[in-house]
């Protein structure tokens, strides 16, 4: 028997019974949503635990859609002997009892079952799906055969029977070729039917585990960090669902690009933001040289000495008065019960300790007194005029604001609070030219809102998630990868990015320590190396810079030969460029340098486009993009505008020309008047 089989020659009657399978699947989900339909949350006592019940059975409703064009099941495995859809032994498994399974299974997006329970779809997350991922000739986990199914539309058209019993080897799937080929519209779509045996072993990786991952443009690290994240929702449903999953990505173009990726999952509840989205949207224009001393992790003594050096030391005592009596605690009691709390605990909570004490000290007088104060007592006292003066005096309330402005602003605080952590060179570049008039008028950086983040940290604990995916993470400053890890103290990470496409002043060349600002140190290292959107003629041609930007990293390999999708032209106009590619099948993007944004928009003039808007849902075949916000994003067509001046723009220019050669899933046209970087005519 072939190893792979196709039309034409697809037996008519095999076919027809897939063909009927998926029709009884379609009905068995169709009754499970009539069913979940009739649910009533009536049951419910209150009204509250009625409207909670609703939204869950309204979830559980819109979950068991069917998308008549999206496929249910992509896969089948007939196996040697059937075996229970038991629980892995270390996770915690989604909400459903093992069942019996039956030897051949159907793997698709969600799990579908008839009247009787019986499976007809098992979810493509749970354990014994595994298999269809992973299962090889050399170690074909207990699968005889392995089915492959074609869609068109809606409509099951074709399969392709992978033998794996047999030791022989398998050819290349064209069902799995021609996913990979198909032309980009739209937003990101999820890669479930296509997931590869290296991108499946990160996607399930235990919940425990942080993983890193580092590959080349287009090796599938945003897809294989989305799938994880669906992975883990589903395997881990009740624990994550409480402590919450977040996407962090590098901008709001590329969230609205991946936005659709959960939810055709059926995963709807993941937050997915910026960093700026998550520390405070500032962005105050900032020297790249002190945006790079602000990220430093160094940053974070300082600020912990800056915070704790508001603390006053105590010169007087308490005095409360009740009635006739004045209870007295003495000036150096105050200074025991501050430096007791001290370095204890929070700074809030400290605040709040010590009024607490000090009110205790009155009690205890009180009781010396014969008197037999109550808890109430304490809480008035604690909340008293003179109480709350003394911590005031001592233990001011601040606002992480206030500690930065006087940081910023001040050379001599600054320097107490640097110590020997910051050179005095370092120090002058901190302290802003143009002071501000109060910490209320300040304009803070995007370094500044992650020492914001640091200082609220010092003050108030942050609370932690299950866990956080962060991708493009190699342009993550040491501090704000610190404010990610705060985010997931109590959970793990999947951290994505590639060294090479750093663009920040403040760009890692290490997973290491990324691992290690982020407080995940036993996190670990992985690689994926083949590329699956780039043709391999535009990868080598995007390649030449490599070794001035990451010359650690080997030369990425591409799926794909691509013969003839490179063009390189001299002179040429945007708008011919972009009339070619339009006579063409697929999306198109025209990455230019930021400046050029309005002029390249006015020369596309007489062809319908649009200027890419992070803020807006508008889509368009035909787009201009700013090369800043190219990252993460992908178009069937690229054409690049000036390289030069896009390297020319920032100091990681050559990083930024690499990302934005490295968009094109069919081809690249790169057009220039001035003669190209040296880097990339080697
Ligand atoms: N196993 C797969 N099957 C089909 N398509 C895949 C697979 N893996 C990745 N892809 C596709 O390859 C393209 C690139 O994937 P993705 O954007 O996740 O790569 P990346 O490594 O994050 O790239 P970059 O570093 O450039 O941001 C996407 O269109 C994705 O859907």
């Amino acid at each position: 028997m072939p190893a792979s089989q196709l039309a034409p020659d697809i037996p008519a009657d095999v076919l027809a019974a897939e063909q009927a399978h998926l029709a009884a699947s379609r009905a068995a989900l169709k009754a499970m949503r009539e069913h979940a339909q009739s649910l009533s949350a009536d049951a419910a006592g209150d009204w509250v635990s009625q409207q909670i019940l609703q939204s869950l059975l309204d979830q559980r409703v819109a979950a068991l859609a069917d998308h008549a064009d999206t496929p249910l099941f992509f896969g089948r495995l007939d196996r040697e002997s059937p075996e229970r859809s038991g629980r892995e032994s270390d996770e915690e498994h989604s909400d459903r009892e093992p069942v019996d399974l039956p030897t051949t299974i159907y793997v698709g997006r969600r799990h579908v079952h008839d009247g009787h329970s019986k499976p007809l779809v098992i979810d493509w997350r749970a354990p014994v799906s595994r298999a269809f991922y992973q299962a090889s000739p050399s170690d074909p986990m207990g699968v005889v055969r392995r089915r492959r199914f074609g869609y068109h539309g809606g409509a099951l058209t074709a399969f392709e029977d992978e033998p794996l019993s047999e030791g022989v080897e398998l050819g290349p799937s064209k069902i799995l070729t021609d996913e990979i080929e198909r032309p980009r519209t739209g937003p990101m779509r999820d890669i479930v039917a296509t997931i590869q045996p290296d991108q499946d072993e990160i996607v399930r990786a235990t919940l425990a585990q942080t993983v890193c991952v580092q590959g080349a443009p287009g090796t599938g690290k945003t897809a294989v960090g989305l799938h994880r994240a669906a992975y883990l929702l589903f395997t881990h449903r009740e624990r994550l669902a409480r402590a919450g999953v977040m996407i962090v990505g590098p901008n709001r173009a590329f969230l609205s690009y991946i936005s659709s990726v959960l939810p055709a999952l059926g995963e709807v509840k993941v937050d997915q933001t910026t960093v700026a989205g998550l520390l405070g949207e500032h962005a105050a224009p900032e020297d790249p040289l002190v945006a790079a001393v602000k990220g430093d992790a160094r940053m974070a003594a300082v600020l912990d000495r800056a915070l704790w050096l508001h603390i006053v030391k105590p010169e007087e005592g308490l005095v409360f008065t009740k009635g006739a009596y004045r209870y007295r605690v003495a000036d150096y009691e105050v200074r025991e019960i501050v430096a007791s709390l001290r370095g204890t605990t929070r700074y809030n909570p400290g605040r709040a300790a010590l009024a607490q004490r000090l009110a205790h000290m009155v009690l205890v007088r009180m009781e010396q007194r014969g008197e037999s104060p109550d808890d109430r007592v304490q809480d008035a006292v604690a909340r008293s005029k003179p109480v709350k003066q003394i911590v005031d005096a001592v233990w001011p309330k601040l606002t992480p604001e206030q500690v930065l402005y006087r940081l910023l602003s001040d050379r001599e605080f600054l320097a107490k609070a640097a110590k020997s952590d910051l050179s005095p060179d370092e120090q002058e570049m901190l302290i802003w030219r143009k002071p501000y008039r109060s910490w209320k008028s300040a304009k803070w950086s995007a370094a500044d809102a992650a020492l914001l983040d640091e200082l609220g940290d010092l003050m108030e604990r942050t609370p932690s998630l299950g866990h956080l995916v962060v991708d493009e993470a190699q342009d993550l400053s040491e501090m704000q990868l610190r404010a990610l890890g705060r985010r997931c103290r109590n959970g793990s990470a999947t951290v994505l990015g590639d060294l090479a496409q750093g663009t920040t002043p403040w760009s890692t060349s290490s997973w290491q320590s990324v691992l290690e600002h982020l407080g995940q140190r036993e996190g670990e290292v992985t690689e994926l190396t083949l590329g699956f959107r780039v043709p391999r003629e535009v990868l080598d041609y995007a390649a030449r810079l490599l070794p001035s930007i990451a010359p650690g990293l080997a030369a990425p390999r591409s799926l794909r030969p691509g013969a003839g999708s490179l063009s390189v032209r001299a002179g040429d106009s945007v708008a011919e460029a972009a009339k070619e590619a339009l006579a063409k099948e697929g999306s198109i993007g025209v990455i230019v340098p930021d400046a050029r944004v309005a002029e390249v928009s006015a020369e596309l003039a007489g062809l319908p486009h649009a200027v890419l808007d992070p803020d807006s849902a508008e889509e368009h075949r035909l787009l201009v993009i700013p090369a800043t916000l190219a990252k993460g994003l992908e178009y069937d067509h690229v054409i690049v505008v000036e390289p030069a001046d896009i390297v020319e723009a920032e100091p990681r220019g050559l990083a930024r020309l690499y990302v934005v050669l490295t968009r094109a899933v069919t081809s690249l046209t790169v057009l220039h008047d001035r003669p190209l970087p040296a880097e990339l005519t080697a």
